[in-house]
């Protein structure tokens, strides 16, 4: 994992390098290139030697989820997601081709399995090889095609939006903070020097995991989530039947003051310095990826993602805001910046 990592990070580092103007500054919105950037890590990872089909899929779910958000009404009306308006025509059409390009590339993959032709070191190649070994040409059991394709389109849209919305909200964060990405700064130069960033240092980023932390909890990717009480349960003293949907409201508990204290709405990384535990007066206060049985299977895959693209980033450029940056978080299912991310790189 950790070498798809690194070629995918030095990829966009390189090219932020060859857009820089002489003066070794230049300005750019690092939202679509982080995009860009944990589409690649999740296409290679998932789909391994495939992974330039992978690549149509994030820009069709991008899409989709725009189109969802758009879709809903200020006024519930029932079956009007069956209605067979344009935006609903369309965004069926995309449900069709993201179907289609899994199919495609699973179909290929199984064929190539079976001739004994390719390894199974990616997510897509895991699933096919479990699968065949726990059915054992027996087709009622393992999954079905279909469901090999619910697991990539999941792991495809809950791995790449997540971990671009962290990048980038970290950055747009160290720019408002320059004393803050110094001392990140300070801490990978420490450890890695100008060198590619190895595994068993990477875990020992205090300072960069710290500011992950604190990004997460002002800056969740996912606002809110839901579970609902399969029973009749009582929940802080109230009682609620079977089938009730509650909304877990992330960025809300993360930002009250009754949890946090009174500097709740400022970035201060410092309050985990002792971990996550001892940061706020609840430990389940802080839940960006979930809690309980579902509990998100990608967050260390996201934090050692995020801690590789930040090293060469913060060893070869310093970073501040740009004029026409619009300090505007707005939910496009995930916390994504509305106009942009307009930052101002220079070449160290
Ligand atoms: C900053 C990055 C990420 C954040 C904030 C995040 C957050 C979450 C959250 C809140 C959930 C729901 C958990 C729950 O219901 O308790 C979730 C589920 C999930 N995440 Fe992540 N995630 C991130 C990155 C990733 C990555 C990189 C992957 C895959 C490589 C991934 C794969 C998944 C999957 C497959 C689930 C569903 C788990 C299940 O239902 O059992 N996530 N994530």
């Amino acid at each position: 994992m950790l070498p798809v990592f690194a070629t995918c990070c030095i990829n966009v580092i390189n090219r932020w390098e060859k857009i820089m103007s002489s003066e070794g500054s230049s300005e750019i919105d690092i939202w679509p290139e982080f995009q860009n950037l944990t589409g690649d890590v999740i296409s290679r990872t998932a789909f391994g030697s495939s992974y330039q089909e992978g690549m149509k899929i994030f820009e069709l779910q991008g899409e989709l989820a725009e189109r969802l958000v758009q879709s809903f009404q200020p006024v519930f009306i029932p079956g009007y997601w069956f209605l067979p308006t344009r935006n609903n025509r369309r965004m069926r059409e995309i449900s069709r081709e993201i179907h289609k390009i899994l199919c495609d590339i699973i179909g290929k993959r199984e064929k190539a399995m079976k001739n004994g032709e390719t390894n199974s070191n990616d997510l897509l190649g895991l699933l096919l090889e479990s699968n065949m070994r726990q059915s054992n040409g027996n087709a009622k059991l393992g999954l079905t095609t279909e469901d090999v394709i619910e697991e990539c389109k999941l792991f495809y849209f809950a791995g790449m939006e997540t971990t671009s919305v962290l990048l980038t909200w970290t950055l747009i964060v160290l720019s408002m903070h320059p004393e803050w990405q110094e001392k990140a700064r300070e801490e990978v130069l420490n450890h890695f020097g100008r060198d590619r960033p190895d595994f068993e240092n990477l875990n020992r980023l205090k300072t960069v995991t710290m500011i992950l932390y604190e990004v997460l909890r002002l800056y969740p990717p996912i606002v809110l989530f839901s579970r609902s009480t399969y029973k009749e349960m009582e929940l802080g003293g109230i009682k609620y039947p079977a089938g009730v949907n509650l909304i877990l409201p992330v960025i809300f508990i993360h930002r009250d003051p009754s949890i946090w204290g009174e500097d709740a709405g400022k970035f201060n990384p410092e309050r985990f310095a002792d971990g996550i535990s001892n940061a706020s007066k609840h430990q389940a206060a802080f839940f960006p990826f979930g809690g309980g049985p579902r509990i998100c299977i990608g967050q260390n895959f996201a934090l050692l993602e995020a801690k590789m693209a930040l090293c060469p980033i913060l060893q070869r450029f310093s970073f501040d805001l740009s004029p026409s940056y619009i300090h505007a978080p707005y939910t496009v299912i995930t916390l994504h910046p509305q106009h942009g991310a307009q930052i101002r790189l220079k070449k160290l």
